[in-house]
């Protein structure tokens, strides 16, 4: 059986009688990358703060190794192999690169006689490979001021790693990097996690979705659901929570507006302008008011830089009318979103695309003709 690095049971962590995490289960294997998202407010940072022991439960236990950390000081908890990465990065900023990991990994934390003391030969070594391991090699004798936003959070992720934690709790790792510094980390954690258990919390779906293996949602201080991303992704809870604000729209509405979506995009390639104007039809379709259109348009936006599958949306469709509706808003939405007049209204990958969606629909051929012929004769209106 494989072993469990962390165990929690009905965990519950009232601030004044709210309860921020409310009976909270949720058990990880030891060797594990886990991505936890969820909604503002749905308890991710208190769910980390009750691991590391800076807030203590209401109600219930978190074993760690087998171990209750019930009433275990922060100090005592880190010592027992849990490392935690804060949001912002805390390096020491007048401090090369090197000397920030040599200071980590010194386990008396004393700063002068790291600093003045050479390291010995294992410590030297655990560094060269930590700089590699990063990918800070080159800047290794750079003061820590002088890097990006991104190798920050880099470094600081190696002095975490630099004390050996058996279990790396990492907040919001990518929050204001650009995309490539986005990518770097996440290749690290990725890296990392060959010989670490890591949980990492995240808002940047795209992220996710290039880190995740298994994705746990929090929601309401609980967990919703747990599964793939894909899975959880196009769980009609999750889609729901996500959209809490825009009460209307129901969440097989959501999964036809995804699919005519991912359509229109299918060939990848879309003028910002014609985006624009296919988003806005779409979120009309639903949309009670202007401010719910806005939200849905959101949205949509959202799900396009996920990737979504039309394999894993179009089977969640039972009823026939949906089915149909979801060609119809496809067709509409390929059809006009060609780029010049003179182009073909369906280009190559877009046909094969729509192929791929008509199979997986399975509608009657009569009824698909009928709605492209009535499409198309709205579009040349
Ligand atoms: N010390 C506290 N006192 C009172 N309420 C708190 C305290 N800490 C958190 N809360 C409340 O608990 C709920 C969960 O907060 P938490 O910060 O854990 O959510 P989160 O999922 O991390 O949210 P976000 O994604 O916005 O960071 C929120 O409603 C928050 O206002």
């Amino acid at each position: 059986m494989t072993e469990k690095i962390l165990e929690i049971e009905d965990l519950t962590v009232a601030f004044d009688g709210f309860k921020a995490i409310n009976q909270l289960n949720f058990s990880m294997d030891a060797g594990e990358l886990r991505t936890i998202i969820g909604p503002n407010g749905a308890g991710k940072t208190t769910f980390l703060d009750a691991i590391t022991g800076k807030v203590q439960p209401t109600k219930g236990q978190v074993r760690f190794k087998g171990r209750n950390l019930r009433r275990l000081s922060e100090h005592k908890i880190s010592r027992l192999g849990i490392g935690r990465k804060f949001q912002t990065p805390r390096v020491y900023l007048n401090l090369t690169v090197r000397e920030n990991l040599d200071l980590a990994c010194n386990r008396n934390k004393n700063v002068l006689a790291t600093l003045f003391q050479k390291p010995p030969a294992r410590d030297r070594g655990h560094v060269g490979g930590l700089l590699e391991t990063i990918g800070l090699t080159a800047k290794a004798n750079l003061k820590a001021d002088l890097l990006s936003h991104g190798e920050k959070q880099r470094l600081e992720i190696g002095m975490l790693v630099a004390q050996s934690p058996d279990l790396l709790l990492v907040d919001e790792p990518v929050a204001g990097l650009t995309d490539e510094e986005t990518e770097n980390v996440g290749a690290l954690l990725i890296a990392l996690a060959e010989s670490h258990s890591i949980i990492v919390i995240e808002h940047d779906m795209e992220f996710v979705r290039q880190i995740a293996r298994k994705v746990t949602v929090l929601h309401q201080g609980s967990v919703l659901c747990e599964g793939t991303m894909d899975e959880v992704q196009n769980d009609p809870r999750v889609i729901e929570v996500y959209l809490g604000e825009v009460p209307t729209i129901t969440p097989q509405q959501m999964i036809i507006l995804r699919i005519a979506a991912t359509m229109a995009w299918s060939d990848g390639n879309l003028a910002p302008e014609e985006a624009e104007v296919i988003l806005s039809r779409l979120s009309r379709q639903f949309a009670t008011d202007s401010q719910q259109q806005e939200q849905l348009k959101e949205e949509l936006q959202n799900h396009l830089t996920q990737n979504a599958k039309i394999e894993s949306l179009v089977p969640q469709l039972e009823e026939v009318e949906d089915r149909q509706l979801a060609l119809r808003l496809s067709y509409e939405a390929i059809a006009s979103s060609r780029r010049t007049p003179n182009e073909p209204a369906i280009n190559e990958e877009e046909a094969t695309a729509y192929q791929r969606l008509l199979e997986l629909l399975d509608l009657p051929p009569e009824v698909v003709q009928q709605i492209e012929a009535e499409v198309a004769a709205e579009l040349r209106r």
